[in-house]
């Protein structure tokens, strides 16, 4: 496996993972996420490694590449949820699974069957309450969980259909609810693994805009998996972008560019801008392995 080619940004890496300090982010904000020199090994194969990356507190970033090569796997290891085989990870300056009550994380998407009847409503408040799950929350305590999952149907603009069984609506409104339920205990950092997956261009640029403007009226940082930085580009801090086993990281003008990806893919790749300001990739390799896809099937 390579080693991640550069840190394009050019800011030295924190160096608080193996020890108990954290350095600050941008404009001496903390830093939320420190992921260093990191490797990640699964069945046998190594998906990444030597993979540096930091997010402070506010930051919208974006973790991009191709199919397989490991972006869910990277949300998963700074959450704790996969082991790394190397390297460190601080989240909130503690060890991966101390400080998960912090973050609102949205795995990759599956489809809500057409006939559960849970309202959208009760989708939000398990974000609140599902650890809770069959234990009765009574008086101030339940009317307080009652107001912030109003507060958050007005945030994310479900007004109209949160009363309705969720299996009845459309992609783009349950993603709208389910972002909603990441959101419900104010987390400082969002997780959103491909949150605008299988939605159609207007609800892309619809729940992108969302996202954006959450970002900034709750401020909280995001970490968003997206394989087309196109509905994200204008809301977006840095990137980090996975590929050939590491990644650099670094604004988007920074690293979404020819000679970057070149450099990291170790073969030609062109970066194209559109007359309307939309990024065109072209020549990305997809990951090396074939990926066994959420539904169970090989893309
Ligand atoms: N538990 C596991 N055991 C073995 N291999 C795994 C496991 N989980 C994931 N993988 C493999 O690790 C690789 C990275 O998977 P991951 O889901 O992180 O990629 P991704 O970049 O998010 O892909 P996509 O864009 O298709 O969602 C894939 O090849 C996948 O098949």
């Amino acid at each position: 496996m390579t080693t991640a080619p550069e840190t394009v940004n050019g800011s030295p890496q924190p160096t608080g993972v193996n020890g108990a300090t954290l350095s600050g982010g941008p404009e001496g904000r903390p830093t939320l996420v420190e992921v260093h020199q990191a490797t990640a090994v699964l069945g046998g194969r190594t998906i990444w490694s030597q993979v540096d990356a930091t997010v402070a507190a506010g930051e919208f970033v974006a973790i991009l590449g191709p199919n397989g090569v490991g972006k869910s796997t990277l949300l998963k290891a700074i959450l704790g949820l996969v082991p790394l085989a190397a390297g460190g990870v601080r989240l909130l300056g503690q060890v991966p699974g101390h400080a998960n009550h912090e973050v609102g994380y949205l795995p990759q998407r599956r489809s809500f069957d057409a006939s559960l009847r849970v309202r959208g409503v009760d989708v939000i408040r398990l974000g609140l309450d599902g650890d809770r799950w069959g234990l009765p929350v009574r008086g101030a305590r339940s009317r307080a969980a009652t107001a912030r999952v109003g507060e958050l149907v007005e945030l994310v603009g479900a007004t109209r259909y949160a009363h309705r069984p969720i299996g009845q609506l459309s992609g783009g409104e349950q993603q709208r609810l389910l972002i909603a339920q990441a959101l419900a205990r104010r987390p400082k950092l969002l997780m959103l693994d491909e949150p605008l997956d299988s939605l159609d261009l207007p609800n892309q640029a619809a729940v992108a805009a969302l996202i954006g403007r959450i970002a900034r009226a709750e401020n909280v940082a995001v970490m968003i998996v997206a394989h087309d930085v196109n509905p994200i580009l204008t809301y977006l801090d840095r990137v980090i972008y996975l590929g050939q086993g590491g990644a650099v990281s670094g604004t988007p003008a920074e690293v979404i560019t020819s000679d970057t990806l070149t450099r990291l893919y170790g073969t030609p790749i062109e970066v194209l801008s559109t007359s309307d300001g939309r990024l065109v990739v072209v020549g990305q390799p997809e990951a090396p392995a074939r990926h066994t896809d959420r539904h169970g099937g090989v893309a």
